[in-house]
């Protein structure tokens, strides 16, 4: 049998009525969330779980997402949803039945970024024509040998790691960030992780939850930075690829000193080498790591305690190495709230005048990514990053000759953010002073540079007008934002002008409009 941590009927019941009040009250996203955790909480093979099923599907009802509604009367009925009650069930999947039949809505809409080149060979999630150089002024970075055009998909990029925000643990599936419009699993041992599906359950209990299942609570506590629980992530994942054996681990390690980067790989599946390509990421060695945390952490469970006991030494060196490589090469992941109107209070990186809390994202994450932290960083960036999910997709967002590097923005854009700022941020955390045209030249913020064409300066005022009150659907915001590449390509050569760079800020807006949820809870 397992030890169930933190299961508990009593406290799943106190959740579940304050889901209910919440639900009376329509507040549907606080009642689904309630539920959740009121499904964490209960003990397996109690009617709790039953119960909690149940009402996620009436929640479901009322928002009229009917196949969600079925499917959570039926886990109600597999999970001890009690007898006595079971006509409600009935009823509720009758009407569901019958509101299916009349529903026409395509609520499944989902566009799919496609990359715009042929796959490099060995590395198919992205284009071929990107190549890897290393220079003294920007270390490691990547170069096109084709010309490319603004929108088009240079990368489709599926991190090594990732972790949920604490705030977002009954909210995201733990193992693929899926939301599933909250309609998720819970972990059969532990309260603090749930999942989309029984396949995402046990892809992460094997590669890394079996270890932090009896750890959640610590792990999601204010004791841990970010970065830190994405190193303690990293040494789970990477002990699960050597089958749980630390010493063979540690051997690998000490075998593959040298540092290859995820173009050296020979086979992209082969989780050795793509462990190897995260850690061989750059690192700032120079930053004080409080190693004792971890050790703490180990202590709480017997097999973790006696791995530390041989091997502690071993861990705790990975770990601060992996903390080290995190804070210059982590990235944050942004999503849609579920929730109308947007942010939870709690939800630190959504502070009000953030370029995220004005694109109406919220950091829901952090994850590794091999490739895009090879990406050397531009105050004036050539290209953006948008987040599926776990994924990052690259796109051009100016035209790129060939032979030029590309370049991301590491959250500081000369548009809005004055360079002294800049300079000062970016040399703290990342430990270079910046070169880019934007800080050489002095590029003033956006609303004072210059205007060249004032035809184009009302085609981006009309686009800036219409992307601050769209309400559109998916495929709109797409057509909208190709528009916008056509007209951006066309002006690209007096960028760094008002109307190209307005234009440019329009565009991401409606790219970051085709992944936004197509209904959000009230
Ligand atoms: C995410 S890594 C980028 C890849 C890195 N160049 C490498 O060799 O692995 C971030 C680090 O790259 C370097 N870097 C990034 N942008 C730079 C720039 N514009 N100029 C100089 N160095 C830069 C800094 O050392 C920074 O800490």
């Amino acid at each position: 049998m397992f030890e169930r941590i933190g299961k508990c009927n009593e406290s799943s019941d106190t959740l579940r009525a304050e889901g209910n009040q919440l639900y009376a009250r329509k507040m549907f996203y606080d009642a689904l969330l309630k539920y959740n955790e009121s499904l964490c909480a209960a003990e397996s093979e109690s009617e709790n779980m039953g119960l909690a099923f149940a009402n996620r599907s009436a929640v479901y009802f009322e928002m009229k997402l009917y196949d969600k509604c079925l499917n959570n009367i039926d886990l109600a009925k597999e999970n001890h949803y009690p007898n006595k009650n079971l006509e409600i069930l009935e009823k509720r999947k009758a009407k569901c039945l019958e509101m299916t039949k009349q529903l026409k809505e395509e609520f499944s809409t989902v566009l799919n970024f496609k990359l715009s080149y042929p796959p490099n060979k060995k590395l198919p999630f992205i284009v071929d024509c990107l190549e890897l150089k290393t220079n003294k002024e920007f270390g490691r970075h990547i170069v096109t040998n084709k010309t490319l055009k603004v929108g088009d998909v240079l990368v489709i990029e599926k991190p090594f790691v990732e972790i949920i925000q604490t705030s977002f643990l009954y909210t995201r599936c733990s193992n693929c960030f899926n939301d599933n419009m909250m309609d998720l699993i819970p972990c059969m041992t532990c309260n603090g992780a749930m999942f989309c599906t029984s396949q995402c359950r046990e892809i992460a209990f094997k590669n890394f939850h079996k270890y932090e299942c009896q750890l959640v609570n610590l792990i999601s506590s204010s004791l841990l930075t970010p970065t830190m629980r994405m190193a303690l992530r990293t040494l789970f994942v990477a002990l699960s690829i050597f089958e749980g054996s630390i010493e063979d681990l540690e051997k690998f390690l000490h075998e593959n000193t040298d540092c290859r980067t995820i173009f050296d790989l020979e086979d992209f599946n082969d989780m050795k080498q793509r462990f190897l390509a995260v850690n061989s990421l750059i690192s700032s060695s120079d930053i004080e790591v409080n190693a004792s945390i971890f050790e703490e952490i180990f202590h709480v469970v017997p097999q973790l305690k006696s791995m530390w006991t041989v091997h502690g030494q071993f861990i705790e060196s990975f770990l601060r190495k992996q903390t080290q490589i995190g804070i210059l090469n982590y990235h944050e992941i942004f999503s849609w709230p579920l929730k109308k109107g947007g942010f939870l209070d709690n939800d630190i990186t959504a502070f009000k005048g953030s370029l995220a809390y004005q694109r109406g994202v919220v950091g829901t994450g952090f994850g590794s990514y091999s490739f895009t932290s090879l990406l050397n960083h531009s105050c004036a960036p050539n290209i953006c990053r948008i987040h599926n999910n776990n994924e990052i997709i690259l796109i051009v967002q100016r035209p790129i000759a060939k032979g030029e590097q590309l370049f991301d923005n590491y959250g500081y854009c000369f548009t809005n953010v004055s360079k002294d700022c800049r300079q000062q941020a970016l040399l703290k955390q990342y430990r270079f002073k910046c070169n880019c045209r934007a800080c050489v030249d002095n590029w003033p913020l956006l609303p004072s540079l210059r205007v060249l064409d004032k035809a184009c300066l009302n085609k981006a005022k009309k686009a800036c007008r219409e992307v601050s009150s769209a309400c559109l659907s998916k495929k709109k915001a797409h057509e909208k934002y190709k528009d916008l590449c056509e007209v951006i390509e066309k002006n690209s050569k007096n960028y760094p002008t008002l109307e190209v760079c307005s234009l440019m800020e329009s565009s991401f807006a409606y790219l970051e409009m085709t992944l936004k949820p197509l209904l959000q809870f009230p």
